[in-house]
């Protein structure tokens, strides 16, 4: 990840700037090129799907800018900012309680123990899971589930200093997949509220072309082998936004037929 010691003047208007980014996996002729020459920027609080079909490079567009993995070339410049990663997984700790999860990712950043309780029943609070504290994850429900996730990537973002200004990029992989469309909508006003709220950037992968639409301020469509964009739509419609409301269906119809015609090209 490129970390300039001095702040280019686009800083402020670009919390995450990919620059011809490439991704090959493995070489010679076994080699698979996962990104080709991407380019993106993502402005600081701004909400971004990314859509396409599977293989097309989007989880690893996500640990790229986790810095998880580096480019083949190009340049991933998060500019410094704190990043924090969700999958479809929440991956907590069975053995630990809702608080204990997050009291271990607090610690993690360098909260000092002290603080720890505070702020995790905080952060508990602000994703409605208040009176859950000592409950183990397998007491609570899928969405519950994903709520302490969302609450654990958010500790991960914390810090001892308050940097006033800094945007969080909050990478998101598929974070619903998994869950009943009742509980996902739920969990899309929640995220909505979280993510104004606290100005993060959020990069959000998604196969379901809706939530894309209900969620993002843009819908970014790859292709796939490579990977690469096909178009940057974006999404017009005022918030909050309903899933099943004709506008966001129509947007979501005209994204839909495009991916086909990717899909259809690509044989995926
Ligand atoms: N570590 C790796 N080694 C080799 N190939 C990889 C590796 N990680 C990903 N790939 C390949 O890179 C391509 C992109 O994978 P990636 O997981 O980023 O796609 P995706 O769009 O997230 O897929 P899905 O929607 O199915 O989750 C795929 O062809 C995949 O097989």
């Amino acid at each position: 990840m490129t970390q300039a010691a001095t702040a280019a003047p686009s800083r402020t208007a670009t919390a995450v700037r990919l620059a011809g980014v490439s991704k090959a996996f493995g070489t010679g002729s076994s080699s698979l090129l996962a990104l080709d020459q991407v380019s993106l920027d993502f402005a600081p609080g701004e909400f971004t799907c990314l859509l396409g079909a599977s293989g097309c490079g989007k989880s690893t567009l996500l640990n790229l800018v986790a810095a998880l993995d580096r480019p083949s070339a190009g340049t991933v410049d998060t500019g410094g900012a704190r990043v924090a990663l969700m999958f479809q997984e929440p991956a907590l700790f069975p053995w630990l309680t809702v608080t204990g999860n997050l009291e271990l990712a607090l610690k993690m950043r360098g909260v000092p123990r002290r603080d720890r309780r505070a702020r995790a029943a905080a952060l508990l609070d602000s994703v409605h899971l208040g009176g859950f504290a000592k409950k183990r994850p397998h007491q609570l429900s899928g969405g519950m589930r994903q709520r302490v996730a969302l609450a654990r990537a958010l500790a991960l973002t914390e810090d001892e200093r308050d940097e006033e200004g800094k945007s969080t990029v909050l990478l998101m992989d598929e974070p619903f997949g998994a869950l009943d469309a009742m509980t996902r909508d739920l969990l899309h006003d929640e995220i909505e509220r979280i993510w104004r709220t606290r100005n993060l950037t959020v990069l959000f992968v998604t196969h379901n072309v809706r939530e894309a639409v209900r969620l993002g301020d843009r819908v970014v469509l790859l292709s796939s082998r490579p990977g690469r964009v096909v178009q940057d739509f974006p999404v017009p419609m005022e918030r909050p936004r309903r899933i099943d409301s004709p506008e966001v269906s129509a947007l979501a119809a005209t994204i839909t037929d495009r991916l086909r015609e990717e899909v259809g090209r690509h044989g995926a």
